[in-house]
């Protein structure tokens, strides 16, 4: 089921005509179905419902939209973050600090200290020792202990864009599987940290369950490993990743088979689990939309220039990404033309030579699944307002977050 469908008033979000928001809000802009996340997020729960003892953290990297957040903690989703502004964004979203995980590649001592006071509920260790020892001082320092696991890296190949690929012996995220142990023992003898188990998460917008097993069965054999040598592992947090269908015949893994694989691996572990949905929760819960500012002919076929461009939506400047267009209300003839936005980048290219549905200038379309790494990814790039945000719910939408320039660009 979609909630962005064609209704007789043309495209809708769930109940409402997408012209009357482009009239009322202006483009670009996007949109997010309440509905959609809702949905998202109930499936996700009731597939993990086969498994005991589990939590969801959502990626908020994905969608850091305050509302979004607040939605999902209503449907008892805690957060993943990866720095302080994300923390405050969780924390102002209403979701409970010990719900909350803290990831991040390079956690500065101010966002350590920071994410003590505020009583963060994990920490996740990655790279460096040294992170377990400012964490484990900074925590002594306000007699706390913090409760953390260790990212590990457990060199599978999750088959994805290489940018986006995480858990390779090259990436620089996690400490390689090879070193876990030793440096496992060495952290657990700090003061002021209670270290409880590992973390893992080998890339996103994973189509195939394959690698994903093998990296769970690797923690697997860790954690049996660990607890030889003496550790109590009472938690595992098995991180995000799986993909959506950007494509109408995109195949990717089902929640249900994806729920079935873990309990497979994790039969015999008898730990808490944590996942971090970021993208199966948010991503085709929006879209951009776009006004088509002029189709300008081009050597070989028209350019078609909205006025979306790679500062809203970077995911096809940056990874060649593919997000589906769509005119708002088609003539129902078809045309072969590329879509571009206007920034002064030759990258600032969405499509090229796609087929898609005749636009003219003027005519309202969308790029759709831009629900996640869309606004989240967003820059002021050639002067441009960051676009305004949309939540849809029902027949009644409302905007929640407004179209921002920063001041200098204004004055
Ligand atoms: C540590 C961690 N957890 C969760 C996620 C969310 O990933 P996804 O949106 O692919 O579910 C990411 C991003 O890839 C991540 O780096
Ligand atoms: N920004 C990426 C996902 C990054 C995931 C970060 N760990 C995307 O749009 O696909």
């Amino acid at each position: 089921m979609t909630y962005f469908d064609r209704r007789d008033s043309g495209l809708c979000a769930e109940g409402v005509p997408l012209p009357a928001i482009a009239d009322a809000v202006g483009t670009p802009v996007h949109v997010y179905s309440a509905a959609a996340l809702r949905d998202a997020a109930r499936r996700f729960t009731a597939a993990l419902s086969i498994l005991p003892r589990t939590r969801t953290a959502f990626a908020v990297k994905a969608n850091p939209n305050s509302a979004v957040l607040h939605l999902l903690a209503g449907c008892g989703f805690g957060a993943d973050i990866v720095s302080g502004g994300e923390m405050r964004r969780a924390l102002g979203a209403g979701i409970a600090a010990s719900d909350i995980v803290f990831s991040g590649v390079g956690k500065t001592d101010r966002e350590l200290a920071d994410a003590l006071d505020a009583g963060i509920g994990q920490f996740n260790l990655k790279l460096e020792e040294e992170e377990g020892r400012v964490l484990a001082a900074l925590a002594q320092a306000r007699g706390k202990r913090a409760v953390a696991v260790l990212r590990v890296n457990p060199d599978v190949d999750g088959g994805t864009h290489a940018k986006i690929s995480t858990g390779q012996r090259e990436n620089k995220f996690g400490v390689a599987i090879a070193d876990a142990p030793a440096m496992y023992d060495r952290l657990s003898r700090l003061d002021g940290l209670d270290l409880v188990g590992v973390a893992l998460h080998i890339g996103s917008q994973l189509h195939d369950l394959a690698p994903l097993e093998a990296a769970y069965e690797r923690i697997g054999s860790l954690v049996i490993d660990l607890r030889a040598r003496g550790h109590g592992i009472t938690r595992v947090d098995l991180g995000g990743g799986l993909g959506i269908p950007y494509r109408v015949d995109d195949v990717v893994p089902t929640l249900d088979a994806y729920a079935a694989m873990v309990a497979g691996v994790t039969r015999d572990w008898d730990v808490d689990l944590i996942f971090e949905p970021g993208r199966v929760v948010a991503g085709l819960a929006g879209v951009l939309m776009t006004r088509v500012i002029w189709v300008k002919p081009g050597a070989d076929r028209p350019f078609v220039i909205v006025d979306a461009a790679m500062n809203d939506l970077a995911r096809p400047a940056l990874y060649d990404a593919f997000h589906r267009f769509e005119a708002v209300a088609p003539d129902g003839e078809r045309m072969v033309a590329n879509i571009a936005g206007p920034i002064c980048e030759s990258g600032d290219v969405f499509a090229l030579a796609r087929d898609i549905d005749r636009v003219r200038r003027g005519d309202l379309a969308v790029f759709h699944a831009t629900g996640a790494y869309g606004a989240a990814m967003a820059s002021s790039y050639n002067c441009r307002p960051l676009s305004p945000q949309v939540l849809v719910d029902g027949d009644q939408f409302e905007i929640v977050a407004d179209r921002f320039l920063p001041e200098e660009f204004a004055a």
